[in-house]
Order: structure tokens, then sequence, then C-alpha cells
């Protein structure tokens, strides 16, 4: 897919120390800062796609929760063209939303893609086929997180799936430090100085907060999911399938 973002600076030099949000700025370059900021972006998208296509039916509805541009519904769109599944993204930023809906028009895919503005923690959305929360769960409280996926759970129909990716730690304190020096190179490879990882760093300690693979797998557990498996992990990043009984 065509570039629709300025480069990512946002943490150079000259800009200032705050915490992370998902404000003007970060929406104006997120496509380049997830492209070159999550490792396998846009492989993690086609392998969650084969699995919509295993466990979906006709007539069946998508949602992606803290959907920010609409990259993966786009993409979804695209690869599952012919399945006649109904995508919708939801996110509460509306500068996200806008970027989103112009994108679907440039693509043509207006009439398959639809995008609200609602917080992803109140939703209604009962009979839904999947949701996919990427990237998104870990900035909700740790204390949130059950109530959350436990909504979503009771908003699935029986033998709807849950896709989640998440940025993950581990508790052995040696493999967890050497994954961070690992990812930091990975961002080094994709361009960012050493600065601009540290200032990131730091404005996202205390807002993104990582569960590692195991307690994620318990809070999929516990909200009632009874096949849990990671489909996708590279260092301190994995995606999870949730499935609801049937
Ligand atoms: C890291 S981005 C998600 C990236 C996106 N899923 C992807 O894979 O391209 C997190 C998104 O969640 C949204 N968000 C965070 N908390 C939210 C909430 N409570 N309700 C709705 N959207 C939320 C933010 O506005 C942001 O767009
Ligand atoms: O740059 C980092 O350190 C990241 O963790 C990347 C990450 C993420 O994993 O969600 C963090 C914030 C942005 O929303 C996009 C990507």
């Amino acid at each position: 897919m065509k570039k629709h973002s300025p480069r990512d600076t946002l943490f150079r030099v000259d800009s200032i120390n705050e915490d992370f949000v998902f404000n003007e700025h970060v929406v104006e370059v997120f496509d380049d800062m997830l492209d070159r900021s999550v490792p396998f972006y846009g492989e993690v998208i086609r392998s969650s796609a084969r699995l919509l296509d295993c466990f979906l039916h006709s007539g069946d509805t998508v949602y992606d929760l803290g959907c920010a541009t609409g990259t993966t519904l786009l993409e979804f769109s695209r690869i599952l063209e012919r399945k006649g599944l109904h995508f919708i993204g939801i996110d509460n930023s509306a500068a996200m939303l806008d970027k989103a809906r112009l994108k679907a028009k440039i693509y043509s895919k207006e009439d398959s893609l639809d995008f609200l503005k609602e917080d992803i923690t109140t939703i209604h959305h009962p009979g839904t086929g999947a949701f996919i929360v990427n990237y998104t769960m870990q900035f909700i409280r740790p204390l949130k997180r059950e109530e959350f996926v436990q909504r979503i759970y009771s908003n699935l129909r029986p033998g709807g799936i849950l896709l989640l990716s998440e940025k993950v730690i581990s508790h052995d304190r040696r493999i967890n430090r050497e994954y961070i020096d690992i990812y930091h190179a990975f961002k080094r490879s994709r361009g960012y100085s050493e600065l601009e990882i540290a200032k990131k760093r730091e404005a996202l300690e205390n807002i993104l907060i990582p569960f590692s693979i195991d307690e994620n797998r318990a809070l999929l557990s516990n909200c009632g999911f009874q096949s849990v498996e990671t489909y996708f992990q590279w260092f301190n990043f994995a995606s999870f399938i949730a499935v609801k009984p049937a």
C-alpha cells in the first residue's frame, strides 16, 4: 500500500518531552510510525486475514477496536473482498477517523468500510463475528482490562473470535532485557536514532503497559475464551487468537 503519512520525526531532539498521546501530531505521522515501529506489521495483518477467512461466515461483522487510520481494515477488505464480511472501525480520535475515511475514499472502499467514533471500553455490538484489537489494549489501564475483554466476549456470537496483538514483556529479567535490546536494534535499522528511541520509551512509560504472554492468555481464559493460542510472536510482540465456544 502507498504511504499516506510523512516521516515520523516526533521524537527528534527539538521536540518537547511529554507523555505519549494520540494527538494530531501523532495522527499526521502515524502510518510511518507503525510501519517503522511494529515488527512485521503487514504480516500480522495478513495472518489475521487468514484466520478471519477460516472462522467467519458470509454476513459476519468484523470490528477493529482502536482502528486508528484504518490500515488493517483496508487490507482486510482487499484480501477478503469476496467473503461478504462487514468491516467497522472504532476509535475515539476524530483525527484518526478522518484519515481512515480519507484512505477508504482514496482506495474506493467507502462502501465496504464504516468508521465510528466510540469509546472501545463501552461498546455494545452483540452478535459480532470477530473483534480485532491490535496494539491498543496495552494503553488501557491494567485494572480495566478484564472488564474490557469480558465486554468483547459477551458481544461475540458463539464461535466468534478475538484477534489481539500486543507488545509483551517477559518476567525473566535477562530475556526481557535482551528482547528490548533486539527491539531497539530493529528500530535503529528502521532509521530511528538512539535519542528518538530513548525519548519515545520515556514518553510511553506508564502509558503503554505490556502484559506477559501468560498474563494475556490468563486474561482471555478468565473471560470465558476456551481456545487461546499465539499465532505470531517476534521477541516482545505477540498476537493471540481467542475463540468463543460455539
Ligand atoms: C496504537 S493505536 C492502534 C493501531 C491500530 N490498531 C493499527 O494496527 O494500525 C491505538 C489506537 O487506539 C485508540 N484508542 C485508545 N483508547 C481508546 C478508547 N478508549 N476508545 C477508542 N479508541 C481508543 C487511539 O486513538 C489510537 O488510534
Ligand atoms: O515505539 C514503540 O516503542 C512502540 O511500542 C510502538 C508502538 C506500539 O507497540 O504500540 C507504540 C505506540 C504507537 O502507537 C505505535 C506503536
